[in-house]
This record gives C-alpha cells, structure tokens and sequence, in this order.
C-alpha cells in the first residue's frame, strides 16, 4: 500500500470512531496537514449530523468551508469532544512531534479544548524516540536569533524555516539532532525560552488515540 492509501484508511477509521458521537450541536476540532486533509474530506458526506469545526488553520479552514462545513471561532465553540489531526512523529505513549506544516500553536491550542485527541498518521510516523523528525518551534521574528543560541545550549542545530510565515505571522526554527530524552520536560523547557510561541512536543497533551495505518489494517492504541 502506499502512503496516501494508509492515510486514507486512518482518515476513514478517524470517521468511523467519532460518527456514533455526532449530532446538531456537535463542534469538532480539525487539525492541519494531508492527512487531516482527507479526513475533512471524508467528513463532508456526514456534514448534516454535526454543527460545524474548529480548524486549526486557514488552509483547514477553507477546505471545510469549500465543503459547506460551518467553520466557528474557537472563543465561540467551548469544549470540543474531539480533534484529530496527523503527525510527524508518535511514540508508544502517545507524545508527537507536530509542526511540520507550521500549524504547531494553533492545533495545540484547539487540542487543549478537546476532550480526546485522535491522532491519525501512516505506520511511517511510528518512532521509538521522538526526534528523527526536526522539532519546530514558533518564534516571534525580533526573538529569532537568541532563540537559535537558545536551541544551541540545549544541544540542538537550529535552521530557520526561510520564507514561511505561519498564520499568526511568525517564523520557525527547526531543530535538528536533537536528542530528547524527557519529551514532557523538553516541551516546558523550550516554552520557556522568551520569543517562543510553542514548539511542536504535544507531550504534556499527547493524543487519547492513535489510529495508525499499517499494511495489514489500522492499529488502534489508546493512551495508557
Ligand atoms: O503543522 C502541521 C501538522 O502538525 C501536521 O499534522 C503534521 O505535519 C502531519 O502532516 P501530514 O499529515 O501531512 O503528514
């Protein structure tokens, strides 16, 4: 199977486990990415059950509207019951690194107001230790180059994402070669530096289930 077709199927299992649960008041949290991208697809047939979503993104945002799915402001919608969304990485607890698509600060705020976050990722984003994938971290532009020696004193090799903008108009560092060993203690660490956003651990706040798309079917593992 390829990739896309692994994406597919955790994109309909993603479907499949939150459709009993739908109804006029519904508001779900929608993540960014390709994966996100086919589960928002395969959500519109289901658009009349459920009132409408948060996206954590303007590109999720309007490929939902383009579907004729309402799309509310968070301030507006409360407590979500769920959000999904992909990832870069995933670990047997859950932990991801997220961010690739520069959505980081975004999907962990819409995450936060989510009562179960279900994460949906191809069997190639399974890692034993989160890192192979660059961690991003949002800076505030002025912030850009005292967090890059920042990064460095943490042991990191910090590259500039150049010519991305995200959507709340920052920038982002990638950090490569970075070893972390305490993924909870790294996510507080980071955010802790003056000029970072967020960076992309959702550690603290890992995914509730994971659907993972593998050549024999979807796996599906709930946090311990
Ligand atoms: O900023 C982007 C998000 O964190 C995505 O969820 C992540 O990059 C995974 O994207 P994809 O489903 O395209 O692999």
């Amino acid at each position: 199977m390829t990739q896309d077709a692994l994406k597919a199927a955790v994109a309909d299992a993603a479907v499949q486990e939150i459709s009993p649960w739908l109804d006029k008041n519904t508001v779900l949290g929608i993540g960014t990415g390709s994966t996100a991208n086919l589960f928002i697809d395969r959500l519109s047939p289901l658009r009349d059950r459920f009132r409408g979503a948060v996206a954590s993104s303007d590109a999720s945002a309007e490929r939902l509207k383009a579907l004729g799915i309402e799309v509310l402001t968070l301030n507006s919608a409360g407590i979500l019951p769920f959000y999904v969304d992909g990832a870069d990485e995933v670990n047997a607890a859950l932990q991801m690194i997220k961010g690739g698509g520069a959505a980081l600060t975004r999907e962990k705020i819409v995450a936060a107001c989510a009562e179960r976050f279900i994460c949906i990722a191809d069997g190639s984003k399974q890692v034993k230790r989160l890192g192979q994938f660059p961690l991003p971290v949002e800076v505030i532009p002025m912030a850009r180059s005292h967090v890059g020696r920042e990064l460095v004193k943490l042991g990191a090799e910090p590259v500039y994402r150049q010519g991305v903008i995200t959507d709340n108009g920052n920038q982002i560092i990638d950090c490569y070669d970075f070893t972390i060993d305490d993924p909870i203690e790294m996510e507080a660490r980071l955010n802790a530096i003056a000029g970072v956003v967020t960076n992309g651990l959702f550690a603290a706040r890992g995914a509730d289930v994971l659907l993972l798309g593998k050549e024999d079917g979807v796996a599906r593992t709930t946090r311990r």
